[in-house]
Formats: structure tokens, C-alpha cells, sequence
């Protein structure tokens, strides 16, 4: 363990906490919809504050200054980048505790105020808060069911923090009654270079919490139609291989094509808007009729195509007639108007030992849901491409 002086150790933390600050600043600039980075700015720039307060005890300033508001101040970093990760994961609509976290500092400020002259009272105090701190931060990062990687690394380093404190403590309640001794400084020294190691840490990854999300919302957007949130042709045929690969010689794979009927009258009756609202309405049905292992994706205008695996011919054609029949039968009312649905499906199986592609098949269902469109609409034409199609609505 080196030898650190005082002096360097807490230049070092303001260098820092500065660095971080300033970097927080320019990417709460950069990031106007993103106020966390203005919270995480914050919590280092009180850091300083609170850091040069206490250093303040070395030039006799008043202690009610030095220790009491010094180790006041330091409770907040902790607290802010927790509202930090509040902002960030419920956004500007949800209300910040601040009530509630009023009391608590305040609770804790006034705790504080009559205890600081008593031996390690104020940095035992301190470390408590920032430990309790910490375990907020690591509980509120699992609100974050994305990015999952930086959240469980933010939440080690934000463990290791908590256990720096857990271990300054001790070191203070072991020596309540005596001054320290050389080795229990170089001690508090180690656990102080690990508190600024971790904060650090911890600061430069929370922007990599801003990078992954817009990184997976870019992408969501561009494998997702923008209207049903369904995946897009593109995303679709992507897909689509995957779920061909687990076709066996006993469990088909079924590709369904699925059409609005007579959808132009629709819009040129109640308009477009109206009509994107019945393309939702249809979208959510297979969602929500439809297990979460298939694959359903907006081809494009009014159709739909879904893939699905690990069922059975018979099966498939009792979910395609459950479909149609779920959309005709369901009360739709849009803006007031009432509009009555109905669908046309194509469907087509194909087992492991079929050599067609992908896009043959697809192609083989649109034809079905042709013929479906043409035999007069509102009704399912199973694998039309043979000589025995069938009809089952
Ligand atoms: N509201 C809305 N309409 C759309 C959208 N995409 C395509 N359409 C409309 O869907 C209609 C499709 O018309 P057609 O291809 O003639 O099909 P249809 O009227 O459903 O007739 P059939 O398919 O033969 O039953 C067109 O009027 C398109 O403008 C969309 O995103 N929103």
C-alpha cells in the first residue's frame, strides 16, 4: 500500500469529480431529453463542495462548518445519482420523491447536528447514509430490464462501494475510544483510494446506460412498424430463418399470410385515421392470441404474415379460425363509429424434409390468401399449393 499524503488524495478527488462533472454537463447539453446527467453532474459537484468543507477543518474553521455541514453534504451524492437513475428509467413524467427525501436529509442533517462532537460520530454517520445510498442505486437499477449487462456491472461496483463504507465503520466504531493509529489510517487511506476508484467507476458507466438504451431503441425502431409495434417485413423475413430451423419431420412449420377484407372502404368511409386504429385493433388481436414464440410481422399495408412453430397442422387451423372469427366477432367501435372487420388468411405447412425456401413459402400462402380472396374473402385456404385445398372458414 503506498504512501499517499492527504494533500495528493484529495487533490486527486476534486481532479476527479471535476473531470466527471464537466463530462456530466456536456452530455446533459448534448442530451436535452435526459435531465439524469444534470442529477449525476450534481452529485459530483457536491462531492467537491462537501470534500473542500471538510478539508476546511485543517485551517480551524468552525466545526459546525467543517464537520457538521461537510458530512451533511456528503449524504447527497449518493441520493442524487438515485434520482439520477429515477429520471432515467420512469422519465419527466413520474414525480420525483422529493418530500420524502426532504425528511429523511433532514432527519438525518439534525441527527447529525447533535452527534458530530462525539468522537467518530459524523463519519460513521456518512458512511451509513452513502452505504444506504448505494443499496437504493443497486435496487433501482433493477428497474432496468434492457440493459442488463451495465446495470449488473453498475450494481457490483455500487456493492463494493457499500461494503468500502461497511468497512470504514467498523474501522471507526473499532477505535470509538482512541485516535488512530498508523495502521488503522493507512487502512481508512486504502478504503478512501477504493471510495474514489468506485465513484469514478460508477460515474462513467452511467452514461453507457444512455448509450446501450438509445443503441436498443434505434434498433427496436428499425426492426418495428411504427404503427403496430409488430416487427417489420425486413425484421420479419430476418427472423423467419430461425424459426424455419426448428421444423421436424413431426412438427410443421406454418406460414399464414393474413389480409384485411375490404379494408379501402374503410379508410375512404371513416378515414385513415380510423383505419390505423382497426390496424392496431387486429394487431393487438394476434398478439394476443398468438403464443409469444411465434413470429407475426406487418408485410406492409393491410397484411400480416405469422410463423409458427412447435404445433401441429390441426392445431394451426384452429388458431387461423380462432383469428378470424376473433376479429369478425369483435365489438369495434372508433370514434364513435362502429366498423365491422373481417380477415382472410392464407396458410401454408411445411415440414423438415421440404426443400422450398423461405420465400417460396411465403409465396405459396399469399397465393392461398388469394384464392381465400377470391372464394369471397373472410375465410382460411390451407395449402392451396396442393391438389387438396382445403376451406375452413
Ligand atoms: N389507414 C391505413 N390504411 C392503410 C395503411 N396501409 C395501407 N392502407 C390502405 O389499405 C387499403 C388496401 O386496399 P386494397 O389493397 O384495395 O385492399 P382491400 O380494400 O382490403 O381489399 P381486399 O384486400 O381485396 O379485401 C388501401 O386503401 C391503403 O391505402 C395504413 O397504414 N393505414
Amino acid at each position: 500500500m503506498p504512501d499517499i499524503d492527504l494533500v495528493t488524495l484529495t487533490s486527486l478527488t476534486f481532479a476527479i469529480n471535476a473531470i466527471v462533472a464537466g463530462y456530466m454537463l456536456l452530455l446533459a447539453r448534448l442530451n436535452i431529453a435526459q435531465p439524469a446527467f444534470y442529477h449525476w453532474a450534481a452529485s459530483c459537484i457536491i462531492f467537491i463542495f462537501a470534500s473542500l468543507l471538510a478539508v476546511s477543518r485543517m485551517y480551524q474553521v468552525t466545526p459546525v462548518i467543517s464537520v457538521w455541514l461537510a458530512h451533511s453534504l456528503l449524504a447527497l451524492p449518493p441520493i442524487l445519482i438515485a434520482t439520477g437513475l429515477l429520471r432515467f428509467f420512469r422519465g419527466t413524467e413520474t414525480p420525483l420523491p422529493i418530500k420524502k427525501l426532504g425528511i429523511i436529509f433532514a432527519a438525518y442533517a439534525t441527527l447529525l447536528f447533535f452527534t458530530y462532537k462525539l468522537s467518530y460520530s459524523a463519519p460513521i454517520l456518512t458512511a451509513t447514509a452513502i452505504a444506504l445510498g448505494c443499496c437504493w442505486c443497486i435496487a433501482l437499477l433493477n428497474l432496468n430490464t434492457t440493459q442488463r449487462v451495465v446495470s449488473k456491472l453498475l450494481q457490483g461496483v455500487l456493492l463494493l462501494h457499500a461494503l468500502a463504507m461497511v468497512a470504514e465503520i467498523t474501522l471507526y466504531i473499532d477505535n470509538w475510544q482512541l485516535p488512530l493509529t498508523r495502521h488503522s489510517e493507512l487502512y481508512l487511506e486504502f478504503i478512501l483510494i477504493s471510495h474514489l476508484l468506485l465513484t469514478t467507476i460508477a460515474s462513467m458507466m452511467l452514461p453507457l446506460l444512455l448509450f446501450v438504451h438509445r443503441e436498443q431503441h434505434l434498433m427496436l425502431q428499425a426492426n418495428r412498424d411504427e404503427l403496430t409495434h409488430l416487427p417489420n417485413r425486413r425484421h420479419f423475413l430476418r427472423e423467419s430463418s430461425t424459426f424455419m430451423a426448428r421444423a421436424t419431420d413431426s412438427s410443421p412449420v406454418i406460414i399464414m399470410m393474413l389480409d384485411l377484407d375490404n379494408f379501402k372502404s374503410i379508410n375512404d368511409t371513416f378515414g385513415h385515421a380510423v383505419g390505423d386504429a382497426a390496424l392496431k385493433q387486429v394487431a393487438d388481436a394476434l398478439n394476443i392470441e398468438l403464443r409469444a414464440t411465434d413470429l407475426i410481422g406487418r408485410m406492409g399495408g393491410e397484411e400480416f404474415a405469422i410463423v409458427m412453430t412447435e404445433t401441429t397442422e390441426a392445431a394451426a387451423r384452429k388458431v387461423a379460425e380462432r383469428l378470424r372469427q376473433k376479429v369478425e366477432l369483435q365489438a369495434r367501435v372508433i370514434e364513435g363509429n362502429q366498423i365491422n372487420l373481417t380477415i382472410s388468411i392464407g396458410a401454408i405447412c411445411s415440414y423438415k424434409n421440404n426443400s422450398s425456401d423461405f420465400q417460396a413459402l411465403l409465396k405459396l400462402a399469399d397465393d392461398a390468401l388469394f384464392e381465400a380472396k377470391r372464394r369471397g374473402r373472410n375465410q382460411i385456404i390451407f395449402d392451396y399449393s396442393t391438389n387438396d385445398a382445403q376451406v375452413v372458414g
